[in-house]
């Protein structure tokens, strides 16, 4: 309910007790005031009649104060006559004339009662009124002290409503100013973290800068490490050689002496370069720890990043809620503002909404209390973070520093690296001369021995407790890149196992790739071009690897191609000296000692051939197809086509097995229009079938027959080597139609190379223990000095 309501109602109203003898006059003379006053009737108040004049109502005054006991009272004449007072006012008394004084005294007694009733009366009516009068004065004097009290008390209330509507206005104008402060030290705040948010990007750009230059510097320590490892190599083979030199052909005795200052400035070399790679290595192996302390650092630094990087996502989501919470303010504050507006329009003054409005602005304070305190921890996190990543800046920049150092040493690295390597390239050239002086001298087959890796196949079916792997090949020492051990496993007859040695001109382990095993030959496949007989065959045990030195596969291309390849390619680099060369490729098999054309189309197939070497060391086997060939496509189509012809079949030891000798032979003839000089190169690379032990095998009918002739053929072979390395007088070439055919290769003038390819198996111990033997015996078989096949014109 309205106060103001309440108020009124307690103020005290005259209550108005009227008579009920009295009521008609009394209305009718309000009425008559009313209407004079011209206000409506129900809202004058009436006055209230106390008590009657005491001398009325006690009626025991003069007469002159108050009616007489027993005379008629006014309302009794006016019930009885029915007049009204202006009727006994307004009468007037007519006397017939003659009348005398007593009888108009009589006449006039009545009229006089009338008129004295009626004095009466209103002189009552008139104290009535007074004091009604008296009454509704100090009645409304009474209201007029309420209304003025009222009024003070309105003016009061206003007043305090006034200054709480200021005071809320000052709350409302603090707050605004506080949530732009806020505001303020958001953006600020946001400000910094894009700042923060900036460097630490860019901190991690140098940082994956810093991290790509390790790698890069890694990558540099790697090849390095490969080029001081190839290093290694090179100045073992140079000791070997150097060793070998020692023994060699007493006939060098007047070159000896030269010879020694060579092989002297070569150990020299290779001392100095000992003694540099031992340097290079103590070098790239701190160069290692530091790029070891490098990563360790740069993973620390990552991790710090990280860390930091979680700080701010932590400060960011304080941030959003620091956000939120302003945002939350600002609408409480705007709804502040709008009930403040509310409360202005309807000019209510309700306690209650003042204060709902103090609870508002203590809220309000005691939130801008938290965000400044909020924003205080923030403030101190972005202090703690920005001294995280100065940290973290310097840490990078000393890394940098670290790694600028890294770099220098490195490049001091390298530039003794590269005048090692200079060095190395020189004292090559001159092992290479001095080697191939010297086995040109000596006369005799080079043997490369390769061990492949092994199969699948072979790993399975080791038994469990048995080594799966025969072969090892020394670390160190004179044999180190030209070594191989085998060891036969003890058998049940108690024999126990039995590790056997070799060395040759070159080992290859299963790790060796074809590239790397073309390297060693390709100065020999280059001899061919210059007019030298050049043969270089396979020789091992079926499925040791034979095929695939020699041809390989599409992706792991062997011997044959890279040497066709290499061929072109220099014939091509000597046209620029005025050479011309023409090539004439062929391919045949030895197929259950017969000769058989893989080129051979339509009536060319099947025909017999026959080998005939004349005087001069040439070779022709008859009706043999010879193909003009003009480039390695043309040569790789031939390859192709002759290996779909090529006697394959499955054996119990290789899937693949190659089941006749395969030769291919291309002649390059060249001539040079300015010198008038004429070469005739031969290039022999063949492959032959694998030696296989028919027992173990089980080989049956076709099969059986071409291990029979295999095995014939190869114990020639044996018996024509052998012969030579006794220089007997009789060489039993005629013996198999395959050293008929190499006779020239074996015991004439050319470059002979024969790799012997060795399984690693334990399983197959025996059959390569008897290849790696045979091939002992090769390597010391003297066949005579390679002759160059040059003319003139
Ligand atoms: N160096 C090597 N690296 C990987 N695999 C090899 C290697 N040498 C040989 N092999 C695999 O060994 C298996 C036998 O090799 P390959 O056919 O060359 O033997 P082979 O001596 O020619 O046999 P055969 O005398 O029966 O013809 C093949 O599957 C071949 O791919």
């Amino acid at each position: 309910m309205d106060g103001t309501m309440r108020r009124e109602s307690r103020i005290p109203k005259p209550s108005l007790a009227v008579s009920s003898g009295r009521a008609a006059l009394g209305d009718k003379q309000n009425t008559l005031s009313q209407k004079r006053r011209g206000a409506p009737l129900e809202t004058v108040p009436e006055p209230k009649r106390t008590t009657a004049p005491a001398a009325a109502a006690s009626g025991s005054g003069p007469a002159a104060t108050g009616p007489v006991a027993g005379e008629e009272s006014w309302q009794d004449i006016a019930e009885r006559t029915g007049m009204a007072p202006e009727d006994v006012l307004s009468r007037r008394l007519v006397f017939k004339k003659g009348t005398l004084p007593a009888k108009k005294l009589e006449e006039m007694a009545p009229v006089i009662k009338e008129l004295k009733a009626l004095g009466w009366h209103l002189k009552s009516e008139h104290e009535r009124a007074a004091l009604d009068a008296q009454q509704w004065k100090s009645h409304g004097e009474e209201l007029q002290r309420a209304a003025e009290a009222k009024a003070e008390e309105v003016a009061g209330q206003e007043a305090a409503a006034r200054a709480q509507v200021e005071e809320a206005k000052a709350a409302l104008s603090k707050a605004e100013a506080a949530g732009a402060g806020l505001q303020e030290r958001l953006s600020e705040a946001e400000a910094r973290l894009a700042e923060r948010d900036a460097e630490l990007s860019e901190a991690r750009r140098a940082l994956e800068g810093r991290e790509g230059e390790l790698e890069k510097a890694a990558a540099q320590v790697e090849e390095r490490d490969a080029k001081i490892r190839e290093m290694e190599e090179v100045v073992r083979q140079s000791q070997r050689y150097s060793s070998t030199l020692q023994g060699y052909n007493t006939s060098l005795q007047n070159d000896i002496t030269a010879e020694k200052a060579r092989r002297d400035e070569a150990v020299r070399a290779r001392e100095e370069l000992q003694g540099q790679v031992a340097e290079l290595g103590g070098l790239v192996r701190s160069g290692e720890r530091m790029l070891a302390l490098e990563k360790e650092a740069a993973g620390k630094l990552r991790e710090e990043r990280e860390a930091v990087g979680r700080e701010v996502a932590v400060l960011r989501m304080d941030l959003d809620a620091t956000r939120a919470d302003r945002e939350r303010i600002t609408a409480e504050a705007k709804e502040l503002k709008e009930e403040l507006e509310r409360i202005r329009e309807a000019g209510g003054r309700s306690a209650e909404t003042m204060e709902a409005i103090a609870n508002s602005k203590a809220t309000l304070e005691a939130q801008l209390t938290s965000q400044r305190a909020l924003l205080d921890a923030l403030r101190s996190d972005l202090g703690a973070a920005r001294e995280h990543q100065a940290l973290a800046e310097s840490l990078a920049d000393s890394r940098g520093r670290q790694l600028d150092e890294l770099k220098s040493q490195l490049s001091t690295l390298q530039s003794s690296l590269e005048d090692a390597e200079r060095r190395v390239f020189e004292s090559e050239l001159i092992r290479r001369k001095l080697h191939n002086t010297i086995q040109e001298l000596k006369g005799n087959i080079r043997v490369f021995c390769r061990v492949r890796p092994a199969l699948q196949s072979e790993l399975e079916a080791a038994g469990s407790g048995t080594e799966p792997v025969a072969t090892s090949f020394p670390t160190a020492g004179d044999l180190l890149g030209r070594g191989v051990e085998i060891v036969v496993p003890g058998n049940l007859s108690g024999q126990a196992p039995q590790k056997h040695s070799f060395g040759f001109d070159k080992v290859f382990a299963p790790t060796a790739t074809q590239e790397s095993v073309f390297e060693e030959i390709s100065e020999l496949v280059q001899s061919a071009l210059d007019g030298h007989k050049v043969c270089i065959f396979a020789y091992g045990q079926t499925g040791s690897g034979k095929t695939y030195t020699m041809l390989g596969s599409e992706s792991q291309r062997g011997i044959i191609p890279r040497a066709i390849q290499q061929i072109f390619e220099g014939s091509r680099a000597l046209g620029t000296q005025g050479w011309m060369f023409t090539m004439q490729a062929s391919m045949l098999e030895i197929y259950n000692e017969e000769y058989k054309d893989l080129l051979a189309r339509g009536k060319g197939t099947g025909k017999k051939h026959n080998v005939v070497h004349d005087a001069s060391g040439v070779t022709t086997v008859s009706d043999l197809t010879l193909v003009d060939v003009d480039g390695p496509s043309a040569v790789q189509s031939l390859l192709s086509r002759a290996m779909e012809k090529r006697s394959v079949g499955c054996t119990a030891m290789n899937e693949q097995s190659s089941r006749s000798h395969m030769v291919f032979s291309l002649r390059i003839d060249g001539v040079n229009a300015s010198s008038q000089l004429k070469v005739g190169g031969v290039l022999n690379l063949i492959d032959l079938a694998g030696s296989e032990r028919v027992k173990e095998s089980g080989a049956t009918g076709v099969r059986l027959t071409e291990a029979q002739n295999i095995n014939k053929s190869l114990s020639a072979l044996g018996d024509v080597i052998f012969s030579l390395a006794n220089k007997d007088k009789h060489v039993p070439f005629r013996n198999s139609k395959l050293t008929w055919l190499l006779q020239p290769c074996l015991g004439g003038d050319a470059k002979t190379l024969m790799f012997v390819n060795v399984s690693p198996a334990t399983e197959y111990a025996n059959e390569s223990l008897c290849s790696l033997r045979f091939a002992s015996k090769v390597n010391a078989c003297e066949i005579g000095t390679a002759r160059r096949n040059v003319k003139t014109a």
